[in-house]
């Protein structure tokens, strides 16, 4: 290995697109090598290398240490890895990719709400039929732990690895463990929802590698990538807000702590301009103020970022390097 950060992105559809516009908000390009390579790297940042993976592929990668870096769904981390709170750490929950794994049954089992109603299900359809309950599904461990969270036993998992709603029409199982977002998949297929049969709430994760070989040059190149997100991040939460100073307005800096929520970055110096970080919902409320204490103009700018040299983000993964291996 060369030494550099590489990380693993989604090759296709969704999930790349909304990986690419993440990277993007913290001024980060991604280049795809001669177009639509598999290969790729980040503007600006030579010690970067990207490979575009599928989605479950990134989970292995992150396991097996190949990747350091990497976007995918927490759903494919918990199914895939054997042990994933030891070997990989998920820094960022990234705002997209949302989907709930969920044990759905057809909309026709009335008097079947509640994993123990499936269960009651389960024990009858056994001794009636002679054989057990099948329940379709790809995500097969997270289904085998969830069931036995709730004493379900007597059913049995049969492989499905596409059309997952459609098993219970089909006649291929009775019950399916899959993934929903909008919720129009069951729908269409008559299947509903177990009340508590919610497995995982799953959405789009950053997630580090802790078995991976961490260079000098893949940590430094990880920390500049973790402060711009989280710089970026900080930035998007306020409005930098300018006014004149009047002697040293430390009463005043108080007071808009107090009932701003204002955040005063550089401290309350003698410099002649104030410069107030405001949650954009009480911006006006402030001006307001601000034109009753007699300033006349404040300036309201939207900081791109706000970079903090004690970033927790940055320092949880070197944390955990340390500790992890
Ligand atoms: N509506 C959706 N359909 C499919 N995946 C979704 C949806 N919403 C979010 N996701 C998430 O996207 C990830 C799966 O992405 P994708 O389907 O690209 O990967 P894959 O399963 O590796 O590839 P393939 O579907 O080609 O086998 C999962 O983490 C999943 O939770
Ligand atoms: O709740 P909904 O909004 O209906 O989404 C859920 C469906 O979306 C996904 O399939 P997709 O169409 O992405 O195809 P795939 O199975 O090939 O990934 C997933 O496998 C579900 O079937
Ligand atoms: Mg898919």
């Amino acid at each position: 290995m060369s030494g550099k950060l590489v990380i693993g992105l989604p090759s296709k559809g969704r999930l790349q697109e909304n990986a690419n516009a993440f990277f993007a908000r913290a001024g980060l390009k991604v280049r795809q090598d001669g177009g639509r390579g598999y290969t790729g790297r980040l503007d600006g940042m030579a010690n970067v290398e990207i490979a575009f993976l599928s989605a479950s592929e990134i989970a292995g990668q992150l396991e097996q240490g190949i990747i350091h870096l990497g976007v995918t769904g927490e759903d494919l981390i918990r199914e895939k890895l054997s042990a994933p709170e030891r070997d990989v750490e998920l820094l960022l929950p990234l705002g997209f990719g949302h989907a709930d794994v969920v044990v759905a049954v057809p909309q026709s089992w009335i008097d079947v709400a509640t994993m123990a109603d499936l269960d009651d299900v389960a024990l009858a359809f056994h001794t009636k039929r002679g054989r057990r309950l099948r329940v379709a599904t790809k995500y097969f461990n997270l289904t085998r732990s969830f069931f036995a969270e709730h004493g379900l036993t007597d059913y049995r998992i049969v492989e499905s690895l596409g059309a997952t709603e459609g098993a219970p029409a089909a006649g291929t199982a009775e019950v399916i463990v899959d993934i929903t977002s909008t919720g129009a998949t069951l729908a269409a297929n008559n299947l509903k929802i177990l009340d508590d049969g919610t497995i995982l709430k799953s959405q789009a994760n950053l997630v580090a590698s802790l078995g991976a070989e961490w260079s000098d040059a893949a940590l430094k190149a990880a920390g500049e990538i973790l402060d711009r997100v989280s710089a970026q991040a900080r930035a998007a939460k306020v409005i930098e807000v300018r006014f004149a100073g009047e002697g040293d307005d430390a009463a005043l800096l108080d007071e808009l702590k107090k009932r701003f929520g204002v955040t005063l970055p550089f401290g309350n110096g003698v410099a002649p301009v104030r410069i107030a970080h405001c949650p954009e919902a009480r911006l006006y409320d402030l001006v307001a103020f601000l034109y009753a204490e007699g300033r006349d103009t404040v300036t309201a700018v939207r900081a791109d970022y706000v970079f903090e040299a004690k970033n927790p983000l940055r320092e949880r993964l070197v944390a955990r390097l340390k500790n992890g291996n």
